[in-house]
């Protein structure tokens, strides 16, 4: 059987979208190509939906607007406003299952008109070095901080059936992070080991320990946030004087 072409998708507020919330795809591809999967093919970034009402939430054009500026340099990382656009808040589960089904249907009409694919904007984006007519089918996984992952614990906030599709039908891929411990978080939970051969945990060495949360303070507090956003992400918040920048120059 031809194996899938991987795809990474992240969830989040990215409220702002800071340097980690990037690296996070590279450090994961490295990963994934170390174990001998030299099959992913993109990365999209997923911010969450105005309604989902987060502490701090600025809107959506401008979180938006952030991580497309944030991302204009990568070759494989794309943003989706979609669940943006949605009419309320999207469950991940569903999240993941639009972009698969979505990229799939691309996929197998590509194969039909290969003219078709210089038209679809979703296709540009994926590598032209890619051997994506493997004709594998694309898979999309979740990627994610371990923070994350161990939210699935929170009671009440995940639902198990959507757990089990997330981990057994797509599959995690959790970045370390400081304070947690995905590897006994999975060992006390009887589904994620089941699913454990769907879990691939990228130990981040360079701890980096840089959030939206810390970030939005410095911002507040006029203290510099160079080299923790990109530049252009920066300006964009002081031009629309976003998380208490405004009056500040
Ligand atoms: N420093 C980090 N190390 C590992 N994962 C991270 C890091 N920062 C963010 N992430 C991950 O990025 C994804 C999107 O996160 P989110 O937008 O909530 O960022 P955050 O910095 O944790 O935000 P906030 O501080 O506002 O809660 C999540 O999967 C989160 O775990
Ligand atoms: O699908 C769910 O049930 C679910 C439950 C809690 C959080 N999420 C997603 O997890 C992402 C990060 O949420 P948070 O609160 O940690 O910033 C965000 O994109 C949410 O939509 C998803």
């Amino acid at each position: 059987m031809t194996p899938p072409n991987i795809v990474l998708l992240a969830c989040g507020a990215y409220n702002p979208p800071t340097n980690m919330h990037l690296r996070m795809f590279e450090i994961a591809r490295d990963h994934l190509q170390r174990l001998g999967y030299h099959n992913v093919i993109g990365g999209i970034v997923s911010p969450v939906h105005d309604s989902y009402g987060k502490k701090e939430l600025v809107s959506a054009t401008h979180r938006c607007e952030m991580l497309r500026l944030a991302l204009q340099d990568s070759s494989w990382l794309r943003l989706s406003d979609w669940e943006c656009h949605q009419e309320g808040w999207t469950r991940t589960r569903l999240v993941l299952q639009y972009h698969q089904n979505h990229l799939n249907s691309i996929l197998n009409s590509n194969n039909e008109s290969p003219n078709k694919r210089q038209r679809r904007d979703d296709f540009l984006w994926i590598p032209d070095d890619v051997k994506f007519c493997s004709g594998g089918p694309v898979q999309v996984k979740l990627l994610c901080g371990a923070d994350l992952l161990e939210s699935f614990g929170i009671p009440g906030l995940w639902k198990d059936d959507d757990i089990d599709t997330i981990v057994g039908q797509h599959g995690l891929v959790v970045i370390t992070r400081e304070g947690n411990n995905p590897n006994k978080f999975i060992y006390e939970s009887d589904l994620l080991t089941k699913y454990q051969n769907n879990i691939n945990i990228v130990t981040e060495w360079i701890i980096n320990e840089v959030s939206s949360t810390k970030v939005r303070r410095a911002l507040r507090r006029s203290e510099s946030v160079k080299y923790l956003l990109q530049e252009s992400v920066i300006d964009y918040i002081r031009k629309h004087g976003l998380y208490g920048t405004k009056d500040k120059g």
